[in-house]
């Protein structure tokens, strides 16, 4: 029971006030108290056990799923659970599952693409749960490439439908979450044909499968498009398949708030744009930044546990070795993870706020901020999944060889998680809309057009393309200003040097092919500075609490130096620190390490998570590693019993064979 104790001794060791930090971190007292409430409940009831979960074949596996998440829905319905408490429910549930695109993508895209009379008809359905919905808009052939989807619904004035059809193998639909096997509808993005005229990509309510029997409708194939990476891990998701062979869909089907189809067959334009089409894609995104947080801190939090219980080597007289986080390497490793967890919580909530002023100008007709949510959101889903699914392989490393087993519960997170970097937009592809966002803006800077928001910071180019640092110890690196003025500069020159070098192209979108890697580093750098400038404005706020606000202080130095000394190529390259100073960020950033470390096991207590939702030995609250650990292997089916099956058939002829061998 050594982990027991020694856990607590380092929770012993908290300069702040835990509690009150476990608020910052939910983001408010209500969400905390809502969290703290909801996650309980799920880990006490054993209806939503994990027990065995990696061990099931995948129909056993994803039969499961579908018993939890229809009691995951009895109990919401039977604690009358707000919409609110409900999607905690399910979070906490912790296994993807068919709900999450239905609620996640279904009802938005009909919120955001419908009309009034459309979300009228179709979101009470969807409310109750007696349609069950999923996105259905990657093909076999094209995902990123939105516009290049070749479904087609074509419209026949003579019955007011629409037709669907896949003309080809690649227009399959494959992917979409839900759809293999439970949806019964789907919005479908498709190609609107009318007269003959081909108006691009638009979402139709598509319904597929019989709501008596479950089967597929006349003309529709469907089917699940098979295993995926991992054991248990997404596999629980039913991602599909589906064709169509001439399907007809009533005209009202079609989403009408972007454009619209006459009875006539003639196509409307609505003044609103047609990005809007892509608006599930920017609300999602949104919510993939805060998921980053949770995934990562999930992580975090069992490599920080473990490292506090595991110990290697300087054993002095006899006493014990050390605690393997008070290696340098080793929190050199962990704790800008440990920031970074905390960095991707507040520019989550940040976006929520942009995303949320984002809606209501739209509802008011104002476009002129779409561009830059759409930026935010690519961006930052791009930068916090590609920091988090390398942080969460990272953290596997850091727990040794014990990560590597399933009851550490790292693999299992890796493997449901991986696929962010590429759902929802592959992150490449991503950083290059941003790239286009900052090419455009570079080059309308001298027209009298004043940036705003994140890019506020371009207003001031003279100035940030020849000031230099002027840290001259390190603890100057502590500065905000100094701090944000650095990635500003940074920022700003990657940016001016793409431009200066696309302009040399006579065309510009083969100089934007050519340089695209240069494009997609500009683009990071932008958005880190929007990471840290959020990070920064966070703690300009009136933090509550002993202690707490000093450790978020630390938690943020951390994270801007680690992001200054990984990136120094770029910090030097554009002249505005110099090696001394980069040196100087990096003494600065040790000195954060050592006041961290005494914290380290509190600030990831302040997550507030159940054994229960981490799911890992390696992560308990109790740090009783070893004694699990040891019980946890004997309950796996291969010890059933000493004598393995397929002994007799293989093992035995073997060991009498070598017998032989050794009298010969
Ligand atoms: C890559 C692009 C953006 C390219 O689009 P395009 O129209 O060919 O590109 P373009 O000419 O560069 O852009 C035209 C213009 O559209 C703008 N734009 C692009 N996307 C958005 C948006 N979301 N909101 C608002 N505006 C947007 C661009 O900035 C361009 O604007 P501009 O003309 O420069 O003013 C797009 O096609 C795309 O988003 N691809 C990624 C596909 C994707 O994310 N699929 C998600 C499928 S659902 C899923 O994965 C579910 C995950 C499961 C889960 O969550 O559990
Ligand atoms: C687990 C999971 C769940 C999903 N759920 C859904 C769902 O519910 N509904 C749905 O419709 N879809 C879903 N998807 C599909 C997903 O959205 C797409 O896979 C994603 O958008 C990436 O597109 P792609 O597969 O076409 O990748 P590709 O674009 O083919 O990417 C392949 C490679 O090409 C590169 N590349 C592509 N274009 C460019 C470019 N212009 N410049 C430079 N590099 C480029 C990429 O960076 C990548 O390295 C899901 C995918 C996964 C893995």
């Amino acid at each position: 029971m050594e982990g027991v104790d020694y856990l607590a001794d380092e929770r012993k060791k908290a300069e702040f006030d835990v509690n009150e930090m476990k608020i910052v971190w939910a983001g408010s007292r209500h969400n905390f108290e809502l969290s703290d409430r909801i996650s309980k409940l799920v880990a006490n009831d054993p209806g939503f056990s994990k027990e065995g979960r990696t061990m099931l074949p995948r129909k056993e596996l994803f039969k499961n799923t579908l018993r939890k998440a229809t009691y995951a829905w009895k109990r919401i319905i039977e604690l009358r659970l707000s919409e609110e408490e409900a999607a905690k429910l399910r979070h906490f549930v912790d296994e993807p599952a068919f709900t999450d695109l239905h609620w996640g993508m279904f009802i938005p895209a009909i919120k955001g693409q419908g009309t009034d009379e459309q979300q009228k008809k179709w979101l009470p359905l969807a409310y109750k749960m007696q349609i069950i919905g999923c996105y259905a808009q990657t093909e076999l052939g094209h995902g990123s490439n939105v516009q290049g989807l070749e479904t087609t619904a074509t419209f026949d004035p003579q019955t007011d439908e629409f037709v669907i059809h896949s003309p080809t193998l690649t227009s399959s639909k494959w992917w979409p979450g839900g759809l293999g096997k439970v949806s019964t509808h789907a919005v479908v993005y498709a190609r609107l044909i009318t007269n003959g005229k081909d108006y691009g990509i638009n979402g139709f309510i598509v319904q597929l499968r019989s709501l008596e029997d479950h089967k597929p409708l006349p003309g529709v194939t469907v089917g699940d498009i098979g295993l995926k990476f991992g054991n248990g891990a997404y596999n629980t998701m039913d991602n599909g398949v589906l064709r169509f062979d001439h399907v007809r869909i009533p005209r009202d089907q079609m989403l009408m708030r972007v454009s619209q189809v006459t009875r006539e067959g003639k196509y409307v334009q609505s003044d609103v744009p047609r990005q809007l089409l892509y608006g599930t894609m920017v609300y999602v995104r949104q919510t993939i930044v805060s998921d980053a947080s949770n995934a990562l801190s999930r992580a975090v939090c069992i490599a920080t546990r473990y490292s506090a219980v595991r110990r290697q080597f300087g054993s002095q007289n006899g006493g014990q070795e050390i605690q393997v986080i008070d290696y340098k390497t080793q929190q050199n490793r962990l704790f800008p993870l440990l920031a970074s967890a905390y960095a991707f919580r507040f520019v989550g909530e940040w976006l929520k706020w942009l995303y949320t002023d984002v809606t209501q100008r739209l509802q008011a007709n104002d476009f002129s901020t779409l561009p830059e949510a759409h930026a935010c959101t690519a961006g930052l889903k791009s930068l916090t999944t590609t920091a988090t699914a390398d942080g969460i392989e990272e953290c596997r490393k850091l727990c040794g060889g014990h990560g590597y087993l399933c009851s550490s519960g790292l693999p299992e997170l890796f493997a449901v998680y991986v696929p962010a970097c590429t759902y929802e937009g592959d992150n490449t592809v991503l950083l290059l809309q941003v790239a286009r966002f900052l090419m455009k803006t570079v080059s309308q800077l001298g027209s009298g057009k004043k940036p705003v928001g994140t890019i506020a910071y371009m207003g001031r180019i003279e100035h940030l393309m020849q000031c230099r640092s002027d840290v001259k110890q390190a603890k100057d690196w502590l500065k905000p200003s100094a701090v944000v003025e650095a990635f500003e500069a940074r920022a700003a020159r990657m940016s001016v040097a793409c431009a200066q070098n696309l302009s040399k192209f006579d065309n510009p979108e083969e100089g934007f092919a050519e340089l695209a890697a240069d494009l997609a580093e500009a683009a990071v750098a932008h958005c880190q500075l929007i990471v840290v400038s959020k990070f920064i404005e966070k703690l300009q706020q009136d933090i509550p609490g002993e202690g707490v606000k000093q450790q978020l202080e630390v938690l943020c130095g951390i994270y801007y130096l680690f992001l200054l000394h990984k990136h120094q190529g770029d910090f030097l390259g554009t002249g505005y620190i110099t090696s001394k100073q980069a040196s100087l960020a990096n003494d600065q950033l040790r000195a954060l390490y050592s006041q961290l470390r005494p914290n380290a096991i509190s600030l990831v207590d302040a997550f507030n998570y159940t054994d229960h939702f981490l799911d890992s030995i390696l992560g308990r609250y109790d740090g009783n590693v070893y004694p699990k650990l040891y019980e946890a292997a004997w309950k796996d089916p291969l010890n059933q019993s000493d004598i393995a099956d397929g002994f007799h058939e293989y093992i035995r002829p073997l060991l009498k064979q070598q017998l032989r061998t050794a009298r010969l």
